[in-house]
């Protein structure tokens, strides 16, 4: 039986098709309480994690626990883990509340709950409309609607912004943190920090399937490092310069300046001095969060030729198919980065609700829904994340106490790095009764 806790926790996870690198020693734990950031651009790596988390995907190495357990050995998956990993592939022609009412019977919840869980999404004026018809914003939230028949203790989403409106981005900020701060726990992918940023209390970030930053997004505001912008006569003579005088943040930019990070413009400016080079204009620049999460993992599919101080990538890094290119120059200080300046969200003037949903009642999940049998244990109290996130070491060894996976076996009836389930199937049939844990 699992510990019932609510936890996530990722342990030297690693991820290897064939010569691609998907999933790297990845670690991490999500805590319940909390709605928990796990970004990275395109292609690093995250639904590959979350599939391994869902018992969709054989780790090559290293192990998901939900609950101290993994997926496949959770007694009732759909009580305890409601997931969406892609909102596709329902019945084109099944009415949202039917659609709801098969897997509420699969996993052996009343009828009625999907009456509630249409409400809680706003789809209650449009349970009978085919599902085939609805946007993609309406699939999202019917998607959402299907992870939480089971009411479950956590919710694990794949990019669930993706197609939502700004009014349906701004519902889903606030049903994530109502669920939340029930005591359950909420992780949520996304490729823009923007887009989450004032969703979610800890991100994971990651790059090529490798941690970049782990911690609080609150850490990351507050160590804000300003960057100086100077134009040079002589680009080449100012790095070596500046190097000389140990400063090695450096960075081209593609206008032609160079962005030095960590020192003040009269630093850089009796540099330039000393070595002869003219200055033709120099700018201090606050860093903001959306630049640092582009510094952190940009370098995926930077075009070659930019950036010519920049680090190297990670030693024995393919990344197939794509230029490879070093993490942008931006010199790494135990991947606590700076960062500010949040780009709230801004309702859009005149923006007009879209037809076919309601704004649902906020804080659904303040108090457990009426008439529905609560299964879910409130934690004594919300455990906050570590603080002063350790980067792993590339070749980094398991935990102390941890055991490696030897004899990992795939959950029964699959094979390692087997695909998706079929499209018609969004939570993919798992394991007995549940038929939420997964995605397509
Ligand atoms: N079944 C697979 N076979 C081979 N390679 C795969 C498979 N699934 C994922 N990959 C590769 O693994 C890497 C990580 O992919 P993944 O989908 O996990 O990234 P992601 O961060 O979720 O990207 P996105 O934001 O675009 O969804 C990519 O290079 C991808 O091409």
């Amino acid at each position: 039986m699992h510990d019932g806790t609510g936890r996530i926790v990722v342990q030297n996870l690693t991820k290897q098709f064939g010569p691609v690198a998907a999933v790297q020693n990845l670690s991490f734990t999500v805590e319940p309480g909390s709605v928990t950031g796990f970004l990275g651009p395109n292609g690093s790596g995250k639904t590959t994690t979350l599939r391994m988390l869902l018992g969709l995907v054989t780790p090559s190495a290293g192990r998901g626990l939900i609950n101290g357990t993994t997926f496949a050995q959770l007694g009732q998956p759909a009580r305890v883990v409601g997931a969406v990993l892609e909102a596709q592939g329902f019945h084109p022609k099944r009415t949202a509340r039917n659609h709801l009412r098969v897997y509420a019977a699969a996993i052996g919840v009343p009828d009625s709950r999907a009456e509630q869980v249409l409400q809680l999404v706003g789809l209650g004026a449009a349970g009978s409309r085919k599902a085939g018809g609805f946007s993609l914003g309406m699939k999202q939230r019917l998607a959402l609607a299907t992870a939480l028949l089971g009411d479950p203790q956590i919710l694990v989403l794949d990019e669930p912004a993706n197609g939502l409106d700004p009014e349906g981005i701004a519902w889903l900020r606030s049903f994530l943190q109502s669920y939340a701060r029930s005591g359950r726990t909420v992780l949520i992918s996304s490729h823009l920090l923007a887009e989450v940023e004032q969703t979610v209390d800890q991100v994971v970030i990651i790059s090529r399937g490798q941690t970049m930053y782990y911690g609080p997004l609150d850490n990351l505001r507050d160590q804000q490092q300003s960057r100086v912008l100077v134009q040079p006569s002589d680009s080449a003579g100012l790095v070596a310069a500046l190097r000389e005088d140990g400063v090695n943040a450096i960075e081209q930019l593609p206008d032609g300046r160079i962005a030095v990070t960590g020192v003040e413009s009269k630093q850089v400016a009796d540099i330039a001095l000393k070595a002869g080079v003219s200055i033709y204009g120099i700018q201090e620049e606050k860093a903001d969060l959306e630049r640092l999460f582009f510094q952190l993992t940009n370098g995926q599919y930077a075009a070659p030729g930019q950036n010519q101080y920049t680090q190297q990538p990670p030693p024995g890094y393919q990344q197939p198919g794509y230029q490879q290119q070093g993490p942008g120059g931006y010199q790494q200080q135990g991947h606590q980065q700076p960062g500010h300046q949040q780009q709230a969200y801004q309702q859009q003037p005149g923006y007009q609700q879209q037809p076919g949903y309601q704004t649902p009642p906020q804080g659904p999940y303040t108090q457990p829904p009426a008439g529905y049998e609560q299964q879910y244990q409130q934690p004594p109290q919300a455990q906050q994340p570590s603080q002063g996130y350790q980067q792993p070491a590339p070749a980094q060894q398991p935990a102390q106490g941890y055991e490696p996976p030897t004899g990992y076996e795939p959950p029964p009836g699959q094979q390692p790095g087997q695909q998706p389930p079929p499209q018609d199937n969004p939570y993919g049939q798992q394991h007995g009764q549940s038929g939420l844990g997964g995605g397509a």
